[in-house]
């Protein structure tokens, strides 16, 4: 690419990463910033590209029925190669303010250098059709009539497999209505953001730049109508997420670490500093270990955990799933300032080595070890930890504005045997606390049958006698919006977090 204008350099990149995406299983916040380094992309390119990239990531499944639409030939039948970058295409056309002459001459560009003149015209003609209508036009032909199936027609407004749009729903108690405004703030929400000139943030990190942000009227607090949460929650998971720091207790407070990046303190958490537009890069207090990259919403569950009421001993704590390491350093700071050890289990050799990394200079044991193993080897005695933290293997449903691709790539059936996982691994967690101590259940998604219910069913089934704790005081008194209690479900539309769950609960006996 050398010689390319640095805009070309940038839709390369794009859709270099979306091939990665696609053919290796890559991640694209890993794959970025690597590409954008090679080539020497950085400010406003780097941002284009960053926007282009994950804005397509995100959008894939909607750009894909456009596309369907927009063909004479199906998208399983195209070339690999080809569809990534009518991809890119449509994305500049319907979700950005690139010319359409630009987007179209580029991607058929593209297709020509990757796949020859024959695709170069078949992406031509597509393309062509695509710039025909506006994203609002597209998204009325191909969404399904809302009174008729809201679930369906809010999957492709809002660029949502309809199993994750299900699960939001049933997790907020939030059923769309039959047939209600959801093409207006779908539209407003998707609304059109970067040119080539007038992209992302010029300093916008490359796992931060986005799609376009949510419509300020899908807020809760402008909600109320049925359905109206539910499109503030997806609409949220198309925003540009801040990039939140956790100060290193007992190294740094976090009005200092504010102070010294350039950042402010966070509402929530005590530790937590926000970033707002900003690119952690190479920022010295990370390099040195006093912050840590940590979105605020998993500094919380962290923090509630310590925070919960205990009798007796507090110097013996547990991290059953560690890797890599974000959640154990906190606690590993927290613990050491009450003058006790925390064990940190991680079943990933390298994900076990990265917590060794995330824990230098603090009282942590580190363990490559199956958590389902406790009872069964000494570092892990049944009844031997007053605290213990399961922040389980999950869906990830409450993280997908920070993995662009995420939500195209789980499935509905990972559920089933993420949800066995953890319930074996709840069941070793309890074995692991004492009488009297206290379990932390955490994951990073909303999805009832890995949240609530696993809750349900485990007190039900009482492994050791147990009994809920109200997570909500525990995790401070200004998070609004915590509901009913006992435990607690975080969204990115309400709080600002990723969508974490926290239940809390005491081993009785
Ligand atoms: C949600 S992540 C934990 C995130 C971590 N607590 C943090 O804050 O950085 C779940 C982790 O559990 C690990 N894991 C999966 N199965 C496991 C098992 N049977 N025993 C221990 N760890 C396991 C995964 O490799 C993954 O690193």
């Amino acid at each position: 690419m050398a010689g390319a204008k640095p805009t070309d350099r940038a839709r390369r990149a794009a859709y270099e990463v979306l091939r990665q995406v696609h053919e290796q299983d890559a991640y694209a916040n890993l794959a970025l910033p690597k590409l954008l380094a090679d080539w020497s992309l950085a400010g406003r390119d780097a941002a284009f590209a960053t926007e282009l990239c994950y804005g397509t990531l995100r959008a894939t499944g909607t750009l894909d029925a456009v596309l369907a639409a927009g063909s004479n030939r199906p998208l399983a039948k195209m070339d690999d190669t080809v569809r990534d970058a009518l991809r890119l295409g449509a994305y500049q056309l319907l979700y950005t303010r690139v010319p359409a002459h630009a987007a179209v001459s580029t991607t058929v560009g593209l297709v020509r250098s990757t796949a020859g003149a024959g695709s170069a015209s078949f992406a031509n003609a597509v393309l062509r059709r695509v710039a025909g209508a506006e994203l609002a036009t597209w998204l009325d032909r191909i969404a399904p009539d809302a009174g008729a199936d809201p679930i369906g027609a809010l999957a492709v407004r809002y660029a949502h497999p309809e199993w994750i749009v299900r699960a939001f729903a049933a997790a907020l108690d939030d059923v769309p209505p039959p047939a209600d405004a959801t093409r207006d703030a779908a539209q407003d929400d998707a609304g059109r953001s970067a040119t080539e000139d007038d992209a992302a943030p010029a300093d916008a990190a490359p796992d931060e730049a986005g799609t376009p942000g949510a419509d300020p009227a899908a807020t809760p607090a402008a909600a109320g109508a049925a359905g109206a949460e539910l499109r503030a929650a997806l609409a949220a998971d198309n925003d540009r997420p801040v990039v939140h720091l956790a100060a290193r207790p007992g190294a740094i407070d976090a009005a200092e670490l504010a102070r010294r990046v350039g950042g402010e303190p966070g509402r929530y958490s005590p530790y937590a500093v926000y970033l707002p537009g900003g690119a952690p890069g190479e920022l010295p207090e990370l390099r040195d270990g006093l912050a840590r990259v940590q979105d605020e919403g998993s500094q919380l569950v962290a923090t509630a955990l310590a925070a919960a009421p205990l009798d007796g001993t507090d110097t013996s704590w547990l991290d059953l799933c560690a890797g890599p390491g974000g959640k154990a350093a906190l606690l590993g700071a927290l613990v050491a300032g009450r003058g006790g050890r925390l064990t940190a289990v991680e079943a990933a050799e390298h994900r076990a080595a990265l917590v060794r990394a995330a824990v230098a200079g603090l009282p942590v044991t580190v363990l490559h070890a199956d958590g389902r193993a406790v009872g069964e080897r000494p570092e892990l005695p049944a009844g031997g930890f007053d605290r213990v933290l399961l922040d389980a293997p999950c869906t990830g449903l409450g993280a997908l504005r920070r993995r662009p691709e995420a939500r195209w790539r789980r499935s509905e059936t990972d559920l089933a045997d993420l949800v066995e996982l953890q319930r074996e691994l709840l069941v070793a967690a309890c074995r692991a606390v004492r009488p009297g101590g206290v379990l932390g259940y955490v994951t990073c998604s909303p999805h009832l049958a890995e949240t609530r219910e696993q809750v349900r069913a485990l007190l039900a089934d009482q492994p050791v006698p147990l009994s809920a704790v109200d997570a909500r005081p525990a995790l401070g008194t200004d998070l609004p919006q915590l509901g009913d209690g006992p435990t607690v479900q975080l969204w990115p539309h309400r709080h600002g977090t990723d969508a974490m769950f926290l239940a809390l609960l005491r081993r009785i006996a």
